[in-house]
């Protein structure tokens, strides 16, 4: 048990700002601040990991975890373009179907890499290693390097610029350098190692629902299409290009909702919900059967249609990330589906769900039987090891997040119980820390942080969690906390 964070969203906040990001870019543009399509809130007033990292860890160790997942900054590492650096790629029509980085190509980048930054994450996961505690590196938690995703210039052109992030074909074959110098840097401290988190809510919220404030916020359908298609490749060259470099184990970290049928007649909605936000994404990595989620009358609902077998893609995960924390209700629209308001991720916050339940500050249900569901979808269809890599809920006043976690990991014991091969459960998070484009409003962490002074303040539900932890199961005398 142990929690996750990623370095966009703790590292600064005392020294080493990275501005060589397309997300740093993203939350300091003035027309997004003015717009309200991000907080204002800014990275580099955060709660400071990459200089705080001892103290951290040591209310990690305090608070009974024995493992950490942290993430790594590809802009950190290449603060200038790699692309001189010469790999093999091949490609089959438009599939890419290999990259090659070669022992001549590490020597290169690792002429190329900030050392400084290199040295310095070292330390940060030894410390975690010495205090005893297992750590999960993940390579990719969003933010790509500002001289790949530039995405102002991708949102005022419409897409049409040079520097697109994942709809170009450069920034796959890029990332796979990053990621192979990643796995060969840090070997010898990860216990597993993460390819992505969550690509799927990158091609989503980027292309599909500019609403959610993130880059480049250009609604394109076929961009997110595209977007997606790249990212899949990037995972499969990324993982044979890793297990090159390391025995360690190498997966994948998938966002998740419980996606729901509303009624009776929308169960197909449901279906083509469940391939489009998951397995369209995982499906090609196991079997290389590229499924395709078309997108029908501009986007407002989509229908699923065969690509082919890649057998460039089949096999290349070892385990699955699953993040969870709370459902989607669809109906059908058209041939596809739509989300319905007022439940899982879509509920208002203030006010219960249409489901009666509980929601967070983020506006988000309490649905704890949907990660038993997502965790079971998963081993039904795949059968990998899993983790619950991200569980966790936006509650400043710490009201509901002591019945959520005793409620949610009580359906992770239901699901081992079943004989699920789930590893560990991670909190999102520790600490609070920078919500993308929220900001600092949305308070996720066992651990509050007083941005000025980075004082810590404990939440009740941080003992809760170290009962937990210490009893290694959810002990009987805590679970009147679960309100049914
Ligand atoms: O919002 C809390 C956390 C973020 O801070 C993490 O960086 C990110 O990995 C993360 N993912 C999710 C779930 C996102 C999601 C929303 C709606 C539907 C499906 C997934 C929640 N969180």
């Amino acid at each position: 048990m142990g929690y996750s964070l990623a370095g966009f969203q703790s590292e600064m906040g005392i020294s080493e700002e990275d501005r060589n990001s397309d997300w740093w870019a993203w939350v300091h543009d003035p027309v997004n601040i003015g717009t309200g399509i991000v907080s204002g809130d800014l990275p580099e007033n955060g709660i400071g990991y990459w200089d705080l990292y001892e103290r951290y860890h040591n209310l990690a160790v305090e608070t009974g975890m024995d493992t950490a997942r942290l993430g790594i900054e590809w802009s950190r590492i290449f603060p200038e373009s790699t692309a001189g650096v010469k790999v093999t790629v091949d490609y089959d029509g438009h599939d890419l179907v290999s990259v090659d980085v070669d022992d001549r190509a590490l020597e290169h980048l690792d002429r190329l890499a900030n050392m400084r930054a290199v040295e310095h994450y070292r330390k940060i996961f030894s410390d975690v290693r010495e205090r005893g505690m297992k750590l999960i590196i993940n390579a990719y938690h969003w933010p790509i390097p500002i001289y790949l995703h530039d995405p102002i210039e991708s949102r005022d052109s419409g897409l049409r610029n040079k520097r697109n992030g994942w709809l170009n074909h450069d920034t796959v074959v890029e990332f796979v350098k990053y990621a192979k110098y990643i796995a060969w840097k840090f070997e010898d401290l990860a216990d597993m190692f993460s390819i992505m988190n969550e690509p799927n809510v990158v091609c989503g919220a980027g292309y599909f629902n500019p609403k959610a404030g993130f880059p480049p916020g250009f609604p394109s359908p076929e961009g997110g299409l595209l977007a997606k298609k790249h990212e899949i490749e990037a995972i499969a060259r990324a993982y044979d290009a890793m297990k090159e470099a390391t025995g360690k184990p190498v997966g994948l970290i998938m966002a998740n909702g419980d996606i729901q049928a509303f009624s009776d007649e929308d169960h197909e909605a449901a279906e083509v919900a469940t391939h489009s936000e998951r397995y369209s994404f995982v499906d090609p990595l196991r079997t290389g059967e590229m499924k395709w989620v078309e997108a029908l009358s501009q986007g407002r609902s989509f229908r699923e249609k065969s690509a082919g077998y890649r057998e460039d893609l089949a096999d290349k995960l070892d385990w699955i990330g699953v993040n969870y924390y709370s459902r989607s209700v669809v109906r059908k629209s058209g041939q596809g589906y739509r989300v319905l308001g007022g439940y899982g991720y879509s509920a208002t916050a203030g006010m219960r769900s249409k489901g009666g339940r509980e929601v967070s500050d983020s506006g988000w249900e309490v649905y704890p039987e949907g990660l038993l569901n997502v965790l079971s979808s998963y081993w039904e269809r795949y059968g990998l090891p899993m983790i619950v890599t991200e569980n966790g809920i936006a509650d400043a006043s710490d009201r509901l997040r002591p019945g959520y976690l005793v409620s949610h990991m009580k359906y992770v014991e239901r699901a081992i119980e079943k004989g699920m091969d789930v590893r560990g459960y991670l909190h999102w998070s520790l600490l609070d820390n920078y919500e993308w484009a929220s900001g600092f409003s949305m308070k996720f962490g066992l651990y509050g942080v007083d941005l000025r002074t980075k004082k810590v303040q404990t939440r009740p539900s941080a003992l809760v969690f170290k009962e937990i932890a210490r009893a290694r199961c959810v002990p009987e005398e805590l679970e009147w906390m679960v309100q049914e």
